[in-house]
């Protein structure tokens, strides 16, 4: 293992260790009572170990890497990026949830602003992460306020859980909304105003 990358505030985590990943599924499959070394099963553990090194990249990746700045705009009023669409994985039961992410922001007075499809890379790199979908809202909106140093942010997240609807309390459909406003935007009529852009159809 490399040094673990320290993530800004949010504790320690180390490199992806493919072997160890792919070990890991074939005692799961063991587990669960199924033969790993049968003909459909043998190149499982590897594809697996893949599979979760892709959805979990977030990991090794900081907000900062993505929401680069540019100067050259000069609009400061509110840009909003709508349904950009998200899956990441409940830290609970490690399924999958997937919805879309709402993404809002003031730039600073200096005119501080960011490139549209870096809102939505931001959104990757704490959604490819074990999560919660409050942490992933409140985790993109403070990531604005920090690195933008944004005068308001708004993010809103409609998500269904796999954990939700294949098991347990079995309720496909049901989702769920959690919102986080920062700033200039907690002000009633430009929060209301945001509100009324992310809900239009
Ligand atoms: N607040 C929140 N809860 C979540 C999220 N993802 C999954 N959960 C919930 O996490 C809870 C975990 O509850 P536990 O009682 O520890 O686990 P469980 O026995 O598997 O729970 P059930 O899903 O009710 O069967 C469940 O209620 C899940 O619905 C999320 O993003 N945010
Ligand atoms: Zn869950």
């Amino acid at each position: 293992m490399t040094d673990p990358v320290t993530l800004a505030g949010e504790g320690s985590i180390g490199e992806f260790d493919e072997k160890r990943a792919e070990n890991a599924v074939r005692e799961l499959l063991i587990a669960v009572g199924e033969d790993p070394d049968r003909e459909g099963l043998r190149e499982t553990p590897a594809r697996v170990a893949r599979a979760y090194r892709e959805i979990l990249s977030g990991l090794r990746q900081e907000p900062e890497d993505v929401l680069t700045t540019t100067f050259d705009l000069g609009h400061d009023e509110m840009v909003l990026v709508k349904d950009i669409e998200i899956v990441s994985l409940c830290e609970h039961h490690l399924l999958p949830f997937h919805g879309v992410a709402h993404v809002g922001y003031i730039p600073a007075d200096s005119g501080k602003i960011t490139g549209l499809s870096k809102l939505a890379r931001l959104v990757d790199v704490y959604a490819r992460r074990p999560q919660v979908q409050e942490r992933l809202t409140t985790q993109i909106a403070d990531s604005l306020m920090r690195i933008l140093e944004a005068r308001g942010a708004i993010v809103v997240v409609e998500a269904e859980h796999m954990c939700m609807s294949v098991r347990g309390i079995r309720k496909p459909g049901a989702k769920t909304t959690t919102s986080a406003v920062r700033g200039q935007l907690r002000d009633a009529t430009t929060r209301a105003e945001a509100m009324s852009l992310i809900l239009a159809r």
